[in-house]
């Protein structure tokens, strides 16, 4: 199955992808970041797997796919010789325990339907014991346990329980998967067609507070909502992506675990959510930050787990084979340890903006980024990792030295325009030199570009931020000078990458390459839009939508050598400059 075959479905604490073919090949339970007990997406189907769908033939995959209406709810169709029979899986808002429900729906005719489930706790790692009680089978390993309602019989064999069954126009059978800690009782079951009825209704709602009304609204929409399942409903956190080492570079070792909140990340969705009119988000996860980063300055992480963690250790699972091959599978990052210079600016940006659109001041807020401001003034000229996380050595990169000029901006503009206290000429002073040293030491005045890191020929895509947070002016011949070279140097098939990744240019310090960041594209589509090249800015950003699969969905990259989508998928980092261009464009 291609990364572009899944679909996401989701309860706003975990999610899980659903295969073209009717298959689960995804699900941690009970958050993002628990262990899988569906990993096949990273193995094969004895890594964990839930296929629902016609038997007339071998696992096929379904004829139509789509989200019903705007929300989160997958249905899938499959055509077949003998009848249609539709699939509806979503995920229900959590009660007690996380529920994935899965209704089979017969559409017209009669079709033979057939349904294998594998558990599989521990990523793939864990055969539970499976038992019937009440008519339910329950498969308990160490802290887990599933209880699972079929409407048919299931016959147990080979670590798998199976079903043949027959569903005629108008018939419908409810599936219904519950997780809970195995130390507990057994959880109360769910009625799946309420359930249904309350989840659509949610979306409705939700989706009816988007302010976003241009010519792009059902991407902007489908965005919006992906994002939205991204976020961690208990605690306003809001993960990267829901998966683990879906590989950059498919068969290499670019694969991580994307299913933490980085504050980079989340504050740049927190702005498309702002921007879109969700002001309880932006609430949510202002409160999340202070929480997560409440402390010493200079202990501030550039990622957490989803309710502030800190500990994200990395480890390799060397019984999962990765997916297609692409070792090793990684849990927890190493990245959590970085000094990524850019997050201060991020962190300040995003916080100026909540106010801005009027969210109501919270006076710890302030206290904090006073904080973070004594830590950029002290450490700004420090060499860094960079936001692309090298894991090569620390460089002097010219976009970190940018989001720090960004940090003291809004600092001063918090003081300017909203009356905060702080010593507001020193942070001016500091500013304006950090301002100087990026003009005289990152730009390339023979090739009229900035450049990736101070005395470096490298290009960055990274650089096309410059006049999107205000350094420099759009009409500024640097800027210009910036993005053209982008578009010489760093374009591959219409797309961006985010530097030049070859055998005889280790910038990162990792082997192999890795496809276009699609982040970056859309980057380069709004800097177009604002040098006034707003036809080249339209026709890549359709380019963009074109990537998108059929249920609307973005990986982080796409690599133009296989035409495929790579990296963690969906990717918020893709999403949401896509709302950005939607909204620069409209
Ligand atoms: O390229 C190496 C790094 O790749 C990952 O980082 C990328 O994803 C992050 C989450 O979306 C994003 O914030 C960052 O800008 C990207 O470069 C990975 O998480 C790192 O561990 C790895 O070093």
């Amino acid at each position: 199955m291609w990364i572009e075959d899944y679909a996401l479905i989701g309860d706003m604490q975990s999610a899980a992808l659903v295969g073209r073919n009717g298959s689960i090949d995804w699900l941690c339970l009970p958050r993002f970041d628990s262990p899988s007990c569906f990993g096949a997406l990273l193995g094969d189907r004895k890594n964990g797997q839930w296929w629902i769908g016609p038997s007339h033939a071998e696992r096929p995959r379904a004829d139509r796919r789509r989200y019903r209406g705007e929300t989160l709810i997958l249905e899938s169709e499959w055509d077949t010789p003998t009848g249609t029979v539709r699939v509806i899986d979503f995920m229900p808002t959590r009660h007690a325990n996380p529920d994935l429900v899965r209704i089979v729906e017969g559409v017209s005719g009669t079709v033979d339907m057939a349904t294998e489930i594998r558990i599989r706790f521990d990523y793939g790692r864990i055969v539970p014991w499976v038992r019937r009680t009440d008519g339910l089978l329950q498969a308990v390993g160490g802290p887990d346990s599933v209880w699972l309602h079929s409407p048919v019989p299931l016959q147990g064999g080979d670590y798998a329980h199976r079903a043949g069954f027959r569903v005629s126009e108008g018939e419908r059978l409810a599936f219904i998967f519950t997780w809970h800690p195995s130390h507990e009782p057994k959880p109360v079951e769910i009625d799946p067609y309420e359930q249904l009825t309350a989840t659509e209704e949610l979306w409705d709602e939700w989706v009816a507070q988007c302010t976003y009304r241009g010519p792009w609204r059902e991407a902007v929409v489908r965005s919006l909502i992906t994002l939205k399942a991204l976020t961690y409903a208990p605690t306003g956190g809001i993960v990267a992506a829901p998966t683990t080492s879906l590989p950059e570079d498919l068969g290499g070792v670019r694969n991580w675990d994307y299913r933490y909140c980085w504050l980079r990340d989340a504050t740049m969705t927190l702005d498309a959510l702002i921007g879109a009119g969700y002001l309880d988000e932006a609430r949510a996860w202002r409160a999340w930050l202070l929480r997560a980063i409440a402390g010493r300055a200079q202990d501030l992480q550039i990622m957490y787990g989803v309710a502030g963690e800190r500990r994200l250790t990395e480890l390799e699972l060397d019984w999962l084979p990765g997916y297609e091959d692409s070792r090793p599978v990684r849990i927890g990052n190493g990245a959590v340890d970085q000094l990524q210079l850019d997050v201060y600016g991020e962190v300040m940006n995003s916080l100026h903006l909540s106010r801005v659109s009027g969210i109501e001041p919270d006076h710890r807020a302030w206290t904090i980024q006073r904080e973070l401001i004594a830590y950029v003034e002290e450490h700004w000229d420090e060499p860094d990792e960079g936001l692309w996380e090298v894991r090569g050595p620390r460089r002097h990169f010219t976009h970190s030295k940018v989001m720090c000029w960004v940090a003291l901006d809004r600092a001063v503009k918090q003081v300017e325009s909203f009356g905060k206290a702080g010593p507001v000429a020193r942070w001016k002073e500091a500013r304006d030199r950090i301002h100087a040293e990026i003009c005289d030491k990152a730009f390339d005045p023979v090739r009229g570009t900035f450049t990736q890191s101070y005395g470096s020929r490298e290009l960055d895509a990274a650089l096309l931020l410059i006049p999107i947070v205000g350094f420099l002016p759009p009409e500024d011949p640097r800027v210009i000078g910036t993005v053209e070279a982008v578009q010489r140097e760093l374009m591959v098939d219409g797309f961006v990458l985010r530097y030049p990744v070859c055998a005889d240019n280790d910038v990162d310090g990792l082997p192999g390459g890795e496809g276009a960041f699609l982040a970056c594209s859309f980057w380069l589509a709004e800097a177009l839009a604002m040098i006034g090249r707003k036809d080249e800015a339209v026709e890549l950003f359709e380019r963009l939508l074109s990537l998108r699969n059929d249920v609307g969905l973005l990986a982080e990259e796409y690599d133009p050598r296989y035409g495929r989508m790579v990296g963690n998928f969906p990717q918020a980092f893709s999403h949401v400059p896509l709302i950005h261009v939607a909204r620069a464009l409209s």
